[in-house]
């Protein structure tokens, strides 16, 4: 990124070194607020980073709490989300390419575009805004330039914009532009809908809605009635689950005391659907082969504990192993094992889990970039490390025992086609009815998972991340 300019090395009032081209406090908080968003939006951009987890350090970092943190987390993630629609508006408005405008600059106006078109502040606080930063990090010539280009936006609303920028007479050149997704996601997404492939716009719209944050109750150290107790409200289908009105999980004592946890309640549901999986003979021993950052190893360790099973969870990677070490209970073995090379005798346990590492598409609402980051190729890449982890769980699991095959996307090539393609070669397992065993362990009415043997999960049905489910018993 370029030096601002004027811009002099000082201490900010909490100490912290102030480099030339940081945030500056004298423009008020609000300048403040579109910098951090800016900031983390170049780093995503730049190298790689995570905006889930950026952006909280850069907010303590700069003091920006409440309704400043709301807004700077708002813009930052519906400029990630929206790039796709902005950058079509933005291409129409610019007399340059936007392949010739500086990086900087660029980001700069989508983030422009951004509060013009999906936010209520005011257009000239949003170009006024918008000019200044294109000065601060592009200098004067790039302000008048990001000034011409933002007022042109400023002349329509999205909806009329809409009207232009997408394409009629291809229906996925639509979906894609109006909803901001890349082709090859709303292809992906309208195959896995399959015979609901109508509700493609649906989907497309939840994945940009801001999920709530669920809460789960570790079995057997916090109730949901607790969460309910501490001000969550109750939610829709898991009877761990608790829904959390605004504000930090880490306000919850039970969050704070690692009782409960921040869990989507599509993936409490699979790990409670794996417990309850009809299984004959004992039920001693469960594994989770991949079991980082320890999200369901939390909640089956507390369930295994309960019913005097032992749970091992493993992970190939040192660090994600210590991350399950923290989300589980003294009883649970952790282990740094590569699942493909398995480091137990053959038949070893009694249910499996493989969580399998996938391309994340069923979570596009928690992961503002993941969408532009993630590429067609992404998907075959991984494909035969899910059929190899899959084939390593079956031979892990005894006959008799249960295996969940479970992915965070729906799409085709990591969900059923892996199952099938895997099944195909061996005859020793079938497959349960997982629509079925979900709705028995969830406390609503669980519908809209498909006739199965397999499930999943949507957000514009359930409120959830597209899980996908498929629950294998080996026979012999
Ligand atoms: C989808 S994540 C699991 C999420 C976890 N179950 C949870 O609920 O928090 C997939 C995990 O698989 C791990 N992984 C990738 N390849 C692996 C392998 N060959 N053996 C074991 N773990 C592997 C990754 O490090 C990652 O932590």
């Amino acid at each position: 990124m370029p030096p601002a300019r004027n811009a002099r090395t000082a201490r900010d009032r909490r100490g912290h070194d102030r480099r030339p081209g940081g945030p500056r406090r004298t423009g008020g908080p609000e300048d403040l607020v579109r910098r951090t968003a800016f900031d983390v939006i170049r780093a995503v951009q730049t190298r790689d980073a995570y905006a889930n987890l950026l952006l909280p350090s850069r907010l303590r970092d700069r003091d920006l709490t409440g309704r400043d943190a709301a807004l700077a987390t708002e813009l930052t993630y519906g400029t990630l989300r929206g790039l796709g629609t902005y950058d079509a508006v933005l291409a129409l408005c610019s007399d340059r390419p936007l392949r010739r405008i500086d990086g900087p600059l660029l980001d700069v106006l989508r983030l422009g575009a951004h509060q013009l078109l999906a936010t209520r502040i005011p257009p000239h606080a949003a170009v006024g805004t918008a000019v200044e930063l294109a000065r601060s990090v592009s200098g004067p010539g790039q302000a008048k330039f990001a000034n011409a280009v933002l007022r042109k936006v400023a002349t329509r609303d999205l909806a009329a914009w809409l009207e232009i920028v997408a394409p009629p007479g291809d229906e996925v050149g639509r979906l894609s532009v109006t909803h901001s997704h890349p082709r090859w996601i709303v292809t992906a997404l309208r195959d896995a809908l399959g015979a609901d492939r109508d509700e493609i716009e649906a989907l497309l719209a939840a994945d940009n809605a801001r999920p709530r944050v669920t809460l789960v109750a570790k079995p057997g150290r916090a109730t949901a009635e607790e969460l309910v107790e501490a001000g969550a409200e109750p939610a829709a289908y898991s009877p761990q689950a608790a829904l959390l009105p605004e504000g930090d999980p880490a306000a919850v004592a039970a969050v704070r005391e690692s009782r409960a946890a921040v869990q989507d309640e599509a993936s409490q549901l699979v790990a409670l659907a794996l417990a309850a999986a009809p299984l004959d003979g004992p039920d001693a021993t469960w594994l989770d082969l991949c079991a980082g950052p320890g999200g369901k190893a939390g909640l089956l360790a507390g369930l295994a504990t309960l019913r005097d099973a032992r749970l091992v969870a493993c992970d190939l990677q040192h660090h994600r192993a210590a991350l399950v070490r923290r989300a589980v209970d003294d009883r649970t073995g952790v282990a740094v094992v590569d699942g493909t090379v398995p480091a137990w005798r053959p038949g070893a346990f009694d249910r499996v889990l493989l969580d399998a590492p996938c391309t994340g598409l069923g979570a596009l609402r928690r992961r503002p970039e993941s969408r532009w980051r993630r590429q067609p190729s992404s998907v075959a890449e991984l494909g035969p490390l899910q059929r190899s982890l899959l084939a390593s769980a079956l031979e892990a699991v005894r006959p008799g025992g249960v295996v969940a095959y479970v992915t965070c996307s729906p799409h085709l090539a990591e969900t059923r086609v892996v199952v099938d393609d895997v099944l195909r070669r061996r005859q020793d397992v079938e497959r349960l009815d997982s629509p079925a065993v979900l709705a028995e362990v969830a406390s609503g009415g669980l519908e809209g998972l498909g006739d199965g043997p397999y499930a999943q999960f949507w957000p514009h049905r359930h409120g959830t991340d597209a899980m996908f489910l498929a629950l294998l018993r080996r026979t012999g």
